[in-house]
C-alpha cells in the first residue's frame, strides 16, 4: 500500500517567550500559520518489521535522527505494530530555517501511518504522541492557524488570515533553536501585541496583521548573524507590507496582498540571495 502526504511549513506571525521552566524548556505564546511551501512524503508499507528513510537532500539524516523515522518508531512502539514502512521525503522546505521542516515531516508521517495502518487515533492523540518528538509537532499535526502556548502544544485555533502572498528568504546558514532559546534575556524583551494580532486575524484586517508581526527571537539571531538583520532591512526597503523573522530563524518573510509587489520583491531578492520563495498562505487545518 502507498500513501502520499503533504507536509506544509509554518511561519510565526508573533513569537513571545514568557518564562524559563524547570524542565529546561520555555513557556511561549505564539501565533502560527501554515504556508504552501511543503515537503511531499511517500509512505510504502513493508512486510518486514523495519523503518527505512530516504530524503532528496543529502545533509538531512536518513537514520533514527530523522524526525520522520522517530514518528514511525513511536507509533510502532506505542501500539505494538510489527509491520514496517519505507518513508521517502521530497524535501522542499529549507532545513534549520525556523519553518518546522522536520516537525512537519514527523506530523505528516503520524497522519499518514494512522491511515495506512488503520489505527483510528484522533488528531489530538496524534498531537500528543508528536509532542514527544518536538514542541512544534502538535501544531504541525493539526495545521491551520493557532495560538500556541506551553511548550507550543496547547493550541487554540483561529480563522485563517485573509489571503496573501508570503515571500521568504532563507540566508545561507542554519540556526540552532536551542542556542537561540539559551541566549534570550527574558526580563529585557519587548513583547508582541498578541491580543492585537488575534483581533486583526478575527477582523480579517490585513494592514493590522502586518503591523502586529513581531518575534522576540529576532534580537538574539540578529546579534549572532548580522546578515539576517541586513536581509530584513532590505525586504522592508523593497516595499513589503509587513516583514519579520520566522521562529528562531534565519528565514525572514514578508506579507503582501498585491501579486505584482510579491513578484517585484521576489525578483529583487533573487538578485543577491539564492533561497527565495513566493508562496500563498494556507492558514486552514490539514
Ligand atoms: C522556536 C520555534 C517557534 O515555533 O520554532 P523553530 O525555530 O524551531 O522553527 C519552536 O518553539 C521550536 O520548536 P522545536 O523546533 O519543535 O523545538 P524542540 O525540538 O522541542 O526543542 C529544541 C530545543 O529548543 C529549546 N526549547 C524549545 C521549545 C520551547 N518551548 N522551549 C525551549 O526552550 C530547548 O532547549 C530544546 O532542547
Ligand atoms: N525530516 C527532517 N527534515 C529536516 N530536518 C530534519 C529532519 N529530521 C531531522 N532533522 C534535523 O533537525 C534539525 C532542525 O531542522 P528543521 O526542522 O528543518 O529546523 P527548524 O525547526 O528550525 O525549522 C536539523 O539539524 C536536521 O538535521
Amino acid at each position: 500500500m502507498q500513501i502520499n502526504v503533504k507536509a506544509p511549513a509554518k511561519i510565526n506571525l508573533t513569537l513571545d517567550v514568557l518564562r524559563k521552566r524547570k524542565d529546561g524548556y520555555h513557556d511561549v505564546e505564539m501565533i502560527m500559520t501554515t504556508i504552501d511551501l511543503a515537503d511531499r512524503i511517500q509512505l510504502n508499507s513493508l512486510e518486514e518489521d523495519r523503518i527505512i528513510v530516504d530524503v532528496t537532500k543529502g545533509y538531512v539524516p536518513c537514520n533514527d535522527k530523522n524526525l520522520a523515522y522517530q514518528a514511525a518508531k513511536l507509533l510502532k512502539d506505542r501500539l505494538g505494530i510489527k509491520k514496517g514502512v519505507s518513508i521517502f521525503i521530497d524535501k522542499q522546505i529549507p532545513v534549520s530555517a525556523g519553518l518546522a521542516g522536520g516537525s512537519t515531516d514527523a506530523a505528516a508521517v503520524l497522519r499518514g501511518l494512522n491511515q495506512m495502518w488503520n489505527l483510528h487515533l484522533s488528531v489530538e492523540e496524534l498531537a500528543e504522541i508528536g509532542l514527544q518528538i518536538g514542541s512544534d509537532v502538535p501544531f504541525c499535526v493539526h495545521g491551520g492557524t493557532a495560538i500556541a502556548t506551553g511548550r507550543g502544544e496547547n493550541l487554540e485555533f483561529l480563522p485563517a488570515p485573509p489571503p496573501c502572498w508570503v515571500i521568504l528568504v532563507k540566508p545561507p546558514r542554519g540556526v540552532s533553536t536551542k542556542d537561540v532559546y539559551e541566549r534570550i534575556k527574558i526580563d529585557k524583551l519587548n513583547h508582541p501585541d498578541t491580543p492585537g494580532m488575534i483581533r486583526a486575524i478575527q477582523d480579517q484586517n490585513f494592514p493590522a496583521i502586518c503591523n502586529s508581526l513581531q518575534n522576540v527571537m529576532e534580537d538574539v539571531t540578529f546579534q549572532l548573524y548580522p546578515d539576517v538583520h541586513m536581509i530584513k532591512n532590505r525586504m522592508i526597503q523593497f516595499g513589503a507590507d509587513g516583514t519579520v523573522m520566522s521562529g528562531s530563524g534565519p528565514t525572514v518573510f514578508s506579507l503582501t496582498q498585491n501579486e505584482s509587489r510579491a513578484y517585484r520583491l521576489y525578483n529583487g531578492l533573487k538578485g543577491f540571495m539564492e533561497q527565495v520563495y513566493v508562496v500563498r498562505l494556507l492558514g486552514s487545518e490539514n
